[in-house]
């Protein structure tokens, strides 16, 4: 679904680090994988635990959209608020929140600076543009500015107007008694009275700003239409538009805040809670909008009714700082936002891509950061060797240095620059050759899946034909009623299934063509950086420099060896998929061969038949290995084999990344406090149904049970419900 389409739109803007930031030695924490996840690591983790096994706090949050420090205003404008515009020029109601905490943003995306200009502007411009091509109709657009700072109303327009009441009137409708209202016609214009009306809104230093917006500062515009209708009634269309510049989110705790700022704090909690509550309820409601959604809880959820409620649209564009020095406050930040708007099955394909990835590159990058720490204390350890022996400080300090050396010297270091520049190109071809060897398996695993449902189809297909010509002339069933003489129709998920395996042919076309690319450019690369390794030494001037490259290119080697490595654990798991899913298949067979037993021997027992003894000691035999599970163990034990083979590197299945089928808990369910850490949904699907992936994930086959099947009957021997639970983030079929 487009943004556009959705009634509840959360993004999350992640600012560029500050210099505040820097000059504390803040590193980044905080990141943007693909269009829709971001990844916070915990700081505090040891940086040692290459293994992943301790990362309990790094955690995967999924939004609409998400954007970095390389986001422009124009990008988060359009991405979040455009769609709204034409909406309220038609009679919607629509409201788009900034939050966050102190310092991360909100203000700078919703006004902006003169040169970047934030949503405000961009939302108004827009708006009179819109006006101004429908034409004809009488227009009026009107704005005011308030703001709500410890739970009370003050006009930003008008700041000495004092306290401003909050009433409903005998319809429900919300009204501000005394409130300005500035109408205007221009874009421009509202700025000023922005501009103007911020300059009076409270703001105080804290701990974390030292200009901090304390109160949630409401932009309130009203677009009113007249018309006339045939009848000459004149009848007015209004939409309104709340665009809130919510106070820091921080906790008071968090801030040192004392006194007056602790107060301030836990109105701002306050507030925040019930509009969290309200989004949350209203964005679980869907089409029933407002019915039992508590707004009351608070001045700013009570403000917002109308806009919340009914028919309208809301976006929300939490803010976080990358810092290191802000995880705790990002870390709720990212909660509070995710939890506004729990987003389904829709971006889990490309999530499990992603977080593999991340997974594959976070080790990456610490295997080097181990290997260059390494290096980086050979050399130390080489320069203090140096310094204590006799007689080689003065020698060096006696040398004279010539123009001949330093010739030789500034050639060497630009050989060692191309080399490290021919060391990086090779990195990415690599990684993005590992990246593909991702997708070709996901490519293969899901033709697979569309090939069966071809299959099967064509199986009972020719069955019903094979039927068809047994049956004696003149015994022939009637024809369908749907006129198809007998034919079976084909179904529409074959037909799906055919268009899938085409689309799917040519993107492994596709993928073959970009490795085969690719692995020619990273030949000719490897060829180059040879070259390049070959001239180095004798270039190199002393052993030092000579040391320093060869483990320049031992670093290098090992990096290689390394995503040679990925590529062997992606290709182990392909197997071992491809082997799931065959047993998966066997399954089904197997269920099937059950349920036929049973039939038959109810009818043998029901018609009271004779029945041979050697039939019915193999019957016994069948039912004596049923009960004593044997082949439930077996199934069990390729499982427990199998995923322990599938958690790559060996350790990493605590990891929040780490690439196994149990997708729960990482999968944009925050372990801690995502809805039961990814348990709200129980698949029972078999006995051996935790040996599958969630099938709404679309990478492994689909068990085609009867339904009654897939709720886990207890067939002859089966272990019932419990036995065949997997967690997942979504509603299984
Ligand atoms: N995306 C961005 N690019 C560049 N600078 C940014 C960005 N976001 C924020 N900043 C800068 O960071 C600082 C803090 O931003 P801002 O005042 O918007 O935070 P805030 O969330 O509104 O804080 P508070 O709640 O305390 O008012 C400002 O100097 C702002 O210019």
């Amino acid at each position: 679904m487009e943004p556009r389409d959705q009634p509840l739109v959360v993004a999350l803007r992640i600012r560029p680090l500050s210099d505040t930031e820097l000059e504390e030695g803040a590193t980044v924490i905080a990141h943007k994988v693909g269009d829709q996840v971001a990844v916070l690591m915990d700081p505090d983790e040891d940086p040692e635990d290459t293994l992943r096994a301790h990362r309990s706090r790094e955690k995967t949050f999924i939004f609409d959209t998400v954007f970095d420090q390389h986001a422009s205003q124009e990008d988060v404008y359009r991405a979040t608020t455009q769609h709204l515009v034409e909406g309220v020029v038609s009679g919607y109601n629509a409201t788009v929140f900034a939050y966050g905490p102190s310092g991360a943003g909100k203000t700078y995306t919703m006004l902006g600076m003169d040169a970047e200009p934030g949503v405000y502007l961009r939302t108004l411009s827009d708006l009179f543009r819109a006006i101004e091509m429908r034409g004809s109709t009488d227009w009026g657009v009107s704005m005011s500015y308030l703001e709500i700072y410890n739970e009370v109303i003050r006009d930003l327009l008008n700041p000495s107007s004092g306290f401003l009441d909050l009433r409903e009137d005998s319809r429900g409708s919300i009204q501000m008694a005394g409130l300005t209202e500035v109408s205007t016609s221009n874009a421009q214009e509202i700025m000023h009275l922005l501009t103007k009306g911020n300059r009076q809104r409270t703001q105080e230093p804290t701990a974390a700003n030292k200009t901090s917006s304390r109160s949630h500062a409401v932009l309130q515009v009203t677009v009113r239409q007249r018309s006339r209708g045939s009848d000459l009634a004149e009848g007015v269309r209004v939409g309104k538009l709340f665009m809130v510049d919510l106070a820091g989110s921080e906790r008071a705790s968090q801030t040192q805040n004392r006194g007056k700022r602790r107060k301030e704090g836990a109105h701002i909690n306050r507030s925040l809670l019930a509009l969290g509550n309200c989004i949350n309820a209203l964005s679980e409601k869907g089409g029933s909008r407002a019915q039992y959604v508590n707004f009351r809880d608070s001045k700013l959820t009570r403000l917002l009714k109308d806009a919340l409620g009914g028919n309208s649209r809301t976006v929300m564009i939490a803010h976080i700082s990358p810092a290191s020095t802000h995880f705790e406050e990002s870390r709720t930040t990212l909660l509070y936002a995710y939890r506004a708007k729990n987003i389904k099955t829709r971006v889990k394909r490309n999530l499990l891509n992603v977080s593999y990835h991340i997974a594959q590159y976070t080790d990456v990058i610490s295997n080097l950061r181990r290997e260059i720490e390494h290096l980086k204390s050979k050399i130390e350890k080489q320069e203090e060797e140096k310094r204590g022996e006799p007689g080689v400080q003065d020698a060096q300090v006696r040398i004279p240095s010539h123009d001949g050396e330093e010739d030789s010297c500034r050639q060497m270091n630009k050989i060692r620059a191309q080399l490290v520049g021919a060391f990086k190109e090779q990195l990415e071809m690599r990684r993005s050759l590992v990246e593909l060897e991702n997708t070709n398996i996901e490519l293969h695993v899901d033709m697979s899946r569309h090939l069966l449902t071809i299959a099967d189809w064509e199986r009972e297909k020719a069955q019903h034909l094979v039927h068809r010509d047994r049956t004696p002339e003149g015994d022939e069933e009637p024809a369908e009623a749907d006129g198809d003489e007998g034919e079976s129709v084909e179904p529409p998920e074959v037909a799906v299934a055919r268009e899938e395996v085409n689309t799917l042919l040519a993107e492994q076309r596709k993928a073959a063509a970009l490795k085969a690319g690719l692995e020619q450019r990273l030949a000719s690369a490897k060829e180059k950086a040879s070259q390049l390794e070959q001239l180095l030494p004798a270039q190199a001037s002393s052993e030092d420099q000579r040391e320093v490259l060869r483990l320049l290119c031992w670093a290098h080697e090992l990096e290689a060896e390394n995503t040679e490595l990925r590529a062997d654990g992606l290709r182990r798991r392909s197997l071992l998929w491809q082997k799931d899913f065959v047993i998966q298949r066997y399954h089904q067979h197997r269920l099937l061969c059950e349920q036929l037993l049973r039939d038959q021997r109810q009818l043998i027992e029901g018609g009271g038949l004779a029945v041979p003894e050697s039939l019915d000691e193999r019957y016994g035999l069948i039912l004596r290995e049923l009960g004593a599970g044997s082949l439930n163990r077996l199934l069990l034990l390729h499982s427990v084999m199998s995923s322990s083979l599938r958690v790559f590197p060996p350790g990493r299945a605590g990891s929040p990344l780490h690439g196994g089928w149990r997708l729960g808990p990482i999968w944009g369910l925050p372990r801690e406090e995502g809805r039961g850490g990814g348990s709200a949904f129980i698949c029972h699907t078999s006995p051996v149904s935790w040996l599958s992936p969630c099938p709404e994930l679309g990478r492994a086959p689909r068990l085609r049970l009867p339904r009654r099947e897939a709720k886990g009957s207890p067939g002859l021997g089966q272990g019932g419900r419990g036995a065949g639970a997997h967690a997942c983030g979504s509603d299984c079929p």
